[in-house]
């Protein structure tokens, strides 16, 4: 499978188009559009989000909610498009009267794109760089992960860290997932933290530091069940599942860091403490009683929940400018800023799901493939069998 998208981030719309994608999946608009309401909250957003109410519109690719095998055209509107139309204007030569923007904000991609793509007006660098792109990735993700769930698949995020105020002893998720207290606080936390006095602090932090003029980020965690054991590979680089995963996390804006199970911390344990030791029962067949690997061994699942942190940079536009220097007049300057987000932490989280939904769901399709659900279906049970009676 592959996918492109194109939109700006005050343009009219985002739209993608996704190529590969099996016939007969059963589709749940109502679900796409649940997971771009998940992006939309947190505590710590700015004034766009009162202005949006994404909701996606499949508008090739699907006839009475199945997928029919043709490529799938998702369109999700722009709701401030109407506020920028003049400046946003595709064609004609009446940019007169539109200002043109010369200060680049430290942090975002303002100066070496305007610098690389040779651009004298930064907007036409920072519309797609802008993280409402993440829009399109969600609706993405959140079409091609109904497949996954169909084979039991489900997959959960949570955040660990906002600034200063961490989880104590994280719970080691893939213990509790059958839990629906657990998830439910975690969805009906604005900071999607399942501990309330610990989500609290976080959003005291939140409104502290943005009282201050600044921005937060923080670690979240993404985790996933009931993946069949061998999707990746370890026997070619751009095979290895976990590299796919790494490439598309850290490709979600402000994203600088991933690890996988115990991740960074296998640094500080050694070998006996890092590594699952593996049982055998007749009728569980293989087993590890322990999960530090994180679900994935030599660029394979290994039957484990995946374990994914990311973590998030602050918001680099600050209340409390920043030095810069403008690109015309070279003069210094500091930025003021009309609106941004001052934590949106627990919305990558739901971007991080629905990117990993779309690795995953790729690896599925590679792995099972077939131009119909009921061929993947086929080459799914015959597979298990395999690996039941190994
Ligand atoms: C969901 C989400 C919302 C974001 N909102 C803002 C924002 O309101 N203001 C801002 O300056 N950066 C925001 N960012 C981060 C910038 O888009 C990002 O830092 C910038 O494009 C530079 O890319 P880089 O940090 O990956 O180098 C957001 C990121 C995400 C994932
Ligand atoms: C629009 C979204 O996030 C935007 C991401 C973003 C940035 O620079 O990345 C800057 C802000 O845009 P604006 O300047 O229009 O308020 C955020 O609101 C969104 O998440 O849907």
């Amino acid at each position: 499978m592959r996918y492109l998208s194109s939109g700006e981030s005050h343009g009219p719309e985002l739209t993608a188009i996704i190529d590969g994608f099996p016939a007969n999946v059963k589709i749940d608009l109502e679900t796409v559009n649940f997971h771009l309401s998940r992006r939309q909250k947190g505590h710590g957003r700015g004034g766009r989000m009162k202005i949006e109410k994404d909701q996606a519109q499949i508008v090739a690719g699907v006839r009475f909610s199945h997928t029919t095998g043709a490529p799938i055209c998702i369109k999700v509107n722009n709701n401030d498009w109407v506020n920028w139309e003049k400046k946003m204007a595709h064609f004609g030569d009446d940019f007169n009267d539109v200002e043109v923007i010369t200060k680049p904000r430290p942090g975002h991609a303002d100066l070496t794109g305007a610098m690389k793509y040779q651009q004298r007006d930064i907007r036409n660098i920072l519309e797609r760089a802008s993280a409402r792109e993440t829009t399109i990735r969600v609706a993405i993700g959140a079409f091609v992960r109904q497949l996954l769930e169909g084979f039991g698949v489900q997959i959960y995020s949570h955040v660990l860290q906002i600034g200063r105020t961490k989880v104590g002893q994280p719970v080691r998720p893939f213990e509790v997932t059958s839990s629906e207290d657990w998830k439910n606080r975690i969805e009906e936390s604005p900071v999607r933290c399942y501990d309330q006095t610990i989500a609290d602090q976080m959003m005291q932090e939140i409104d502290s530091v943005k009282q201050q003029g600044d921005s937060v980020g923080g670690i979240v965690e993404i985790v996933v069940t009931g993946l069949p054991i061998g999707l990746g590979s370890y026997v070619h680089w751009e095979h290895k599942l976990d590299s796919k995963l790494a490439s598309a996390i850290l490709s979600v804006q402000a994203i600088k860091g991933v690890e996988f199970g115990l991740g960074f911390d296998t640094a500080e344990h050694y070998g006996s403490e890092v590594h699952d030791p593996i049982y055998y029962q007749n009728q569980q067949g293989f087993y590890r009683d322990t999960n530090r690997a994180g679900g994935i061994e030599g660029g394979m699942t290994n039957g484990e929940p995946v374990i994914i942190r990311a973590v998030m940079k602050p918001i680099p536009t600050l209340y409390k400018p920043l030095q810069s220097v403008d690109i015309n007049s070279k003069a210094v300057f500091e930025a003021s800023i009309e609106r941004s987000d001052s934590c949106a932490v627990p919305a990558a989280a739901v971007v991080l799901e629905n990117v990993v939904a779309w690795e995953l769901a790729n690896a599925f399709i590679e792995k099972f493939s077939g131009n119909s659900i009921e061929e993947i279906k086929l080459q799914f049970d015959a597979y298990q069998k395999l690996i039941d009676q190994y």
